[in-house]
């Protein structure tokens, strides 16, 4: 079975206060964007142990124990004893980028599996399993915009459509570490919630929503803050870093061309519409 795991955009994200537990409360409209890995799962007929993990396109930091499609295949062997597996993963949603990406695969695993051994869970009962895995990954089950609190993971309906509108997307040859970016932090509570600024038209988001982390990160990068400033210069209706960064994105009118811009050959750049 192969399944397609897309990448996700903020659209604003205020973080609200931290918690006892040292994670933080936060707001965030979660868009997704069709930058897509493909994760293929196949039962293992010969060989030992349950799990193998066969990794191409980019690279992923870290132990293949540690990643995240293995991390959602435990979490459910242990309660299912599932079969042993094969796994294909072909990476192009870049890391550190604040696009979601592991969080994808992790949530995409988890409803591939479902799927294919006929476990019967439901779409909450799948949300709770993703939520261990990580703080984003919750979203990319039902995978539709969604206004979310809590973690990232406590969601209300949003009354929001951007299809046909362009993307642009840019991840400069920067990785930020959504751990450092958290701890720079100074929580606090917007005026006015992103539920009610979202229903505001598009042209106008530019004075009213923010990513919380560019207030940090930029100082920090200011080669990211000048990927925003280009998308604006080349005519983004809005733009902002996505998550805790280094991504950046322009929202284009449908008809807009986007721009050749060359940010580096090390950049990684994607160009879409929106759905
Ligand atoms: C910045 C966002 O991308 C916005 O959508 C997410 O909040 C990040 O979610 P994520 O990458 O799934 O985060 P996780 O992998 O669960 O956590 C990485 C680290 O970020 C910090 N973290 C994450 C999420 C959150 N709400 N509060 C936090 O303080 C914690 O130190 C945690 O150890
Ligand atoms: N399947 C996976 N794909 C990418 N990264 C993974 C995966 N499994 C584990 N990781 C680890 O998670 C880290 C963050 O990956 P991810 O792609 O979620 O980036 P991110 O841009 O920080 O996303 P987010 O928007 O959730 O902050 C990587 O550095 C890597 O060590």
């Amino acid at each position: 079975m192969l399944v397609f795991p897309n990448a996700k955009i903020n659209l604003g994200l205020n973080i609200t206060e931290k918690r006892p537990d040292g994670y933080h409360n936060l707001e965030t409209i979660f868009y997704p964007v069709f930058v897509e890995d493909a994760l293929e799962v196949n039962v293992m007929n010969s060989g030992s142990g349950k799990h193998h993990l066969h990794q191409s396109g980019l690279e992923i930091a870290g132990e293949t124990e540690q990643n995240l499609v293995v991390k959602a295949y435990k979490i459910l062997d242990e309660k299912y004893n599932l079969p042993p597996i094969d796994i294909h993963l072909f990476k192009h949603i870049p890391s550190g980028a604040g696009l979601g990406g592991g969080s994808a695969d992790a949530a995409f695993m988890l409803k591939l599996l479902n799927e294919k051994f006929h476990l019967g869970l439901k779409p909450q009962e799948l949300e709770e399993y993703a939520a261990r895995l990580g703080a984003d990954c919750a979203f990319f089950i039902k995978n539709e915009p969604v206004y979310a609190e809590g973690i990232g993971n406590i969601f209300s309906p949003v009354s929001l459509s951007l299809r046909g509108f362009r993307i642009w997307l840019v991840k400069p040859d920067i990785f930020v570490s959504t751990k450092d970016a958290f701890a720079q932090i100074k929580p606090h509570r917007p005026d006015v919630s992103l539920k009610t600024i979202i229903q505001h038209p598009i042209e106008e988001w530019k004075e009213l929503m923010a990513n919380d982390f560019e207030e940090s990160v930029f100082p920090q990068f200011p080669a990211i803050k000048e990927v925003k400033e280009e998308m604006y210069r080349q005519g983004a209706i809005y733009a902002s870093m996505s998550g805790s960064g280094s991504s950046v994105y322009g929202i284009f009118k449908a008809n807009a061309l986007l721009p050749q811009t060359d940010f580096g050959n090390k950049a990684f750049v994607y160009k879409g519409e929106l759905q």
